[in-house]
């Protein structure tokens, strides 16, 4: 049986507890949070009985696995010291790596821990197409990202316009995939996700709708290369407990923790 380290327990942490629970071949035995809610800890009672609820990983816990998805400050924090002492981590806030020398000290941390971090494809789909396309070359890779308007509460979003008011579809943002992950932690980690498989943060086109006339997070990406062109386009339900994620997070951090325990990973 493995043992899992979950970090955060808000909407895509207590959604893949629930998912996860009663599957034999792995136990959650840690779940780390900066505090103890009533909230968490019944759904930690409930899901998974066994874990201890702490703030960071004890000295001698050895989990198979740390699967991340609480926010950008868990890299630095729980992320890179699991790596560093040899477990491997499966991460969803990976706009965090847009902040200066974060990529390359997760891979530090990683080498140093001989071990592997791998980047979640999260709410976006064609990761593994323009990872593919990026050996042949690519020339161009823009992101378009559209979402309900109270999805952008509490972002910059609210400084450039009166997002409750908004009666079309209102460009919030355009610029490139680092910027948009640094402005946006909790709603541009799709756009670093692409950048990091693609063209790089820097290279990456990003443009941010709130838009009143959508009821889902859609997510367009258009790129070409030597590979040819790609055209996607997801249309997301969000979470009824955030809805600035996409119901596919969820799906795709249990995704990565099943083909961990799986004998044919897909
Ligand atoms: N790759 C992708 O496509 C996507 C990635 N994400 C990433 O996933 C993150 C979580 O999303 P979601 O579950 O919806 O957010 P929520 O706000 O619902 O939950 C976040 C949880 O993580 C906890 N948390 C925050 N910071 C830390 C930390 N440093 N260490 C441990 N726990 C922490 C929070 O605790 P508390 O409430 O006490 O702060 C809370 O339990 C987002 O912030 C984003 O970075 C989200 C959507 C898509
Ligand atoms: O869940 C989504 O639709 C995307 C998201 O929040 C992000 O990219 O951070």
């Amino acid at each position: 049986m493995k043992t899992i380290a979950l970090i955060g327990c808000g909407a895509i942490g207590s959604s893949v507890l629930e998912l996860l629970s009663g599957d034999a071949r792995l136990q959650v035995r840690w779940v780390l949070v900066p505090e103890v809610s009533a909230a968490i800890q019944q759904t930690v009672d409930r899901l998974a009985p066994q874990a201890l609820i702490l703030p960071a990983l004890p000295a001698e816990a050895r989990p198979d696995l740390v699967v991340e998805c609480a926010g950008h400050s868990a890299i630095e924090e729980h992320v890179l010291p699991a790596l560093a002492r040899g477990i491997p981590a499966v991460v969803a806030s990976i706009g965090a790596l847009s902040a200066p020398g974060m990529a390359e000290r997760v891979q530090a941390a990683a080498e140093a821990g001989q071990t592997q971090v791998q980047l979640l494809s999260g709410a976006i789909g064609g990761i593994d197409a323009l990872a593919a396309a990026r050996v042949g070359g690519l020339e161009a890779v823009v992101y378009t990202g559209r979402k309900p308007p109270q999805a952008w509460s509490g972002t910059p979003a609210e400084q450039v316009c009166d997002l409750a008011a908004l009666t079309e579809a209102f460009c919030i943002f355009e610029g490139t995939a680092r910027e948009a992950a640094q402005l946006y932690p909790k709603n541009a980690n799709v756009a670093a996700t692409l950048s990091l498989a693609g063209l790089g943060l820097d290279k990456t086109r990003v443009r941010l709708f709130a838009d009143p006339a959508v009821d889902e997070n859609v997510h367009h990406v258009e790129a070409r290369g030597a590979f040819g062109s790609m055209e996607l386009t997801m249309r997301g339900k969000p979470l009824a407990a955030n809805p600035k994620t996409s119901a596919l997070t969820v799906y795709s951090v249990v995704r990565a923790v099943l083909n961990n325990v799986a004998s044919l990973a897909i």
